[in-house]
């Protein structure tokens, strides 16, 4: 379905992509995650020929976009990072416009129009303007949009930032069935990782413009197969206790959510004993310890050397 080939984009000081290789199969839902600055968004408007690769090439259904860029504008539905509306046209309004920049007809586009307002469920506020709506709300319209050329491929740059629980479920949820039902080849980014974790079939990580993971779930956690995550929480978090951590041999990453820390040991280290007594040198009360295997947020750390939201 998307193929993309040793792509990049060099800036005057910077290069934001260097030499991207990814591809997705028909009926998938793929994961790009990165930490800030990582190049997501650059890859994501090379792929939809909004912005020209300095060099490489990204083929959907086997074309080039640099070649026929229009021809897979048809196939491809982009909901980008910002919201892209008219604030005083209705959700209703809103539709019928970018509808009609697709070039479907007003016959097409009448029903097309009643199905999406149900699919993203904005039904019953169809007749209201938009600055009236939740950023919740606005972020379903926004993936709406993105549907009404019915794509087989739609790319979502972040549609959950910045909004309610609620809304940000019913996105997932859309995702989910527009997935399952329709078979819409999916490429999500997201800062979440419960969300490509819910969502992706494979995920790729990106970090400095590159490429530095692929793979399932299952494979990517297999990266730290050989280590072990153990959570702490203390009562007060001391920075005594933290560098005593930190200085212990052995310790692969460590992280602090205050009043919780996160360390990343081989498996075969037993290292609670060394937990127990720093915690007794530096009057530090531990309240529990547990010990997992390691999430995709470790790998991501271990990684990147930096946690996804950062
Ligand atoms: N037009 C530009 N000119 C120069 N540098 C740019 C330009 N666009 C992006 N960059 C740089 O390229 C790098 C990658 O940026 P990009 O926006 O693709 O990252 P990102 O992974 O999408 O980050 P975020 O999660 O913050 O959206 C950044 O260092 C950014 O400052």
């Amino acid at each position: 379905m998307l193929e993309v080939v040793e792509l990049s984009k060099h800036y005057k000081n910077k290069k934001a992509v260097k030499g991207v290789n990814l591809y997705l199969e028909k009926g998938e839902t793929v994961g790009l995650l990165g930490p800030n600055g990582a190049g997501k968004s650059t890859t994501i408007s090379m792929i939809s020929s909004l912005i020209v690769p300095t060099s490489g090439d990204v083929r959907i259904m086997n074309e080039s976009i640099l070649k026929k860029p229009e021809k897979i504008r048809n196939i491809l539905g982009v909901v980008p990072q910002d919201i892209a509306l008219y604030m005083d046209l209705t959700a209703k309004e809103n539709l019928e416009f970018f509808g009609r920049i697709h070039r479907i007809s007003k016959k097409e586009l009448h029903g097309k129009v009643d199905e999406i307002l149900e699919i993203i469920g904005l039904t019953d506020r169809k007749n209201d303007v938009v600055k009236t709506f939740s950023g919740g709300m606005k972020r379903r319209l926004n993936i709406g949009v993105a549907l009404l050329h019915e794509p087989k491929l739609i790319i979502m740059d972040e549609p959950t930032v910045g909004i309610d629980p609620q809304s940000r479920n019913y996105i997932l949820e859309t995702v989910k069935r527009l997935n399952k039902e329709k078979n819409i080849t999916v490429l999500y980014t997201s800062h979440y990782m419960e969300e490509v974790e819910y969502l992706c079939d494979r995920i790729y990580i990106m970090d400095h413009g590159e490429i530095i993971a692929a793979g399932t779930k299952e494979e990517i956690k297999n990266i730290l197969s050989a280590e072990q995550s153990i959570g702490i929480k203390v009562d007060i978090l001391k920075g005594e206790y933290l560098q005593l951590l930190e200085s212990l041999p052995n310790i692969k990453n460590i992280s602090v959510q205050d009043p919780a820390i996160t360390l990343i040991v081989p498996k075969k280290v037993n290292i609670l004993k060394d937990i127990f007594k720093l915690a007794e040198e530096t009057n530090t009360s531990v309240t529990s310890v547990h010990i997992e295997t390691p999430s995709l947020e470790d790998v991501f750390l271990h990684l990147t050397g930096r946690q996804l939201r950062d």
